[in-house]
């Protein structure tokens, strides 16, 4: 082992290339997957004030995001709904409708730019009444079983819809083992399932929920359901659960809050591990670029190289398209 003056690390930083050739890790457009939120109407964009830069939008106009998105290489849109308020119930039945807004996106999305894969979020609070991911009993408690059992019917609908990965968002115990084995026996074999295998209960999702309409109905909290951020090793349960169960790959969320998560997960597991930098991060930065006390393509580059780092497979962020844009297809 040589000693300085022998040893100098910035020797191999001296220069650009030199830099690039000695880079541990990458980032490319095919590591992002872009949040999308979709709205009823024809020719609607509807922007999201708490989460600036963002819009929901329509059927017509997903799909030209849809193409926006294969042009600058990202391989994936995920899609949330802002469902019409009368549609939504005590029971978050819409959920089930086969002709629902996610539905209709999905279909649009997997007609007009197949290339481009579609993941669908499985879990109710974008369509119930009081903005729980789950059906209440009469003490407010999200019932685990009866909405695994509508989580189910809910995967199976966005499938048939031409989903291509269903991601479970709602932390119900073993709904990834109903949800494989109802996909299997209807024959969808090739369709993924990446779980929320360790979702936290958050403050960083506020924006999303105004994205999605439930942030004014929603009761109370979600530490019923999601997990408290004091704990890792419960993380590495649900992580070997959902695998069990037969997740093809998971997610930590938040992101950057939860890095050491991700990087356990990935040690001990080996699996294709994906972070959510959710809403609320996305609002931080925004916020700090707007304040003047950061520049954007800088810390939105570094922040997806941590989760690169960090071992994920690929992110997913509201600045995707941006940042795709910056990384060259
Ligand atoms: N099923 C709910 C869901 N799915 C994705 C997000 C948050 C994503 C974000 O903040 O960007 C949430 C919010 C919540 O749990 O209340
Ligand atoms: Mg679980």
């Amino acid at each position: 082992m040589s000693h300085y003056p022998a040893l100098r690390l910035r020797r191999t930083r001296a220069s650009a290339w030199s830099r690039r050739l000695h880079a541990e890790t990458v980032l490319t457009p095919a590591d992002l997957i872009w949040p999308l939120f979709v709205s009823e109407g024809e020719g609607v964009e509807e922007p999201i004030a708490s989460l600036p830069g963002v819009s929901r939008w329509s059927v017509d106009n997903i799909v030209a995001r849809g193409k926006e998105a294969r042009d600058a290489g990202i391989p994936c849109i995920a899609l949330f709904p802002n469902t019409p308020a009368g549609l939504r119930s005590e029971d978050g039945r819409e959920a089930l409708n086969p002709d629902n807004l996610m539905c209709r996106a999905t279909r649009a999305l997997k007609d007009a730019v197949p290339e481009v894969g579609v993941l669908t979020d499985v879990a109710l609070d974008p369509y119930t009444a009081h903005g729980h991911d789950g059906l209440l009993d009469e003490a407010g408690y999200v019932l685990n079983d009866k909405t695994a059992d509508m989580l189910v019917q809910q995967a199976l609908n966005q499938a048939a819809a031409g989903a291509d990965v269903i991601a479970p968002s709602d932390m119900m115990d073993g709904r990834i083992g109903l949800i494989r084995d109802a996909l299997e026996a209807e024959n969808r074999i090739n369709v993924q399932i990446m779980s929320y295998a360790a979702k936290y209960a958050s403050g960083f999702y506020g924006p999303f929920r105004d994205a999605v309409g439930s942030r004014g109905l929603l009761k109370g909290d979600k530490k019923t359901y999601q997990m408290d951020s004091a704990n890792a090793e419960e993380a590495i349960r649900e992580v070997a659960l959902d695998l069990a169960e037969g997740a093809d790959s998971v997610m930590v969320k938040p992101g950057l809050p939860y890095l050491d998560i991700i990087v356990r997960v990935k040690s001990e597991f080996g699996v294709p591990v994906f972070a959510y930098q959710v809403s609320g991060e996305y609002a931080m930065i925004e916020a700090a670029v707007a304040a003047g006390a950061a520049e954007r393509d800088a810390v939105v580059l570094e922040t997806l190289m941590a989760f690169k780092r960090a071992g994920c497979s690929g992110v997913l962020t509201y600045h995707a398209l941006h940042a795709a844009r910056l990384l060259g297809a």
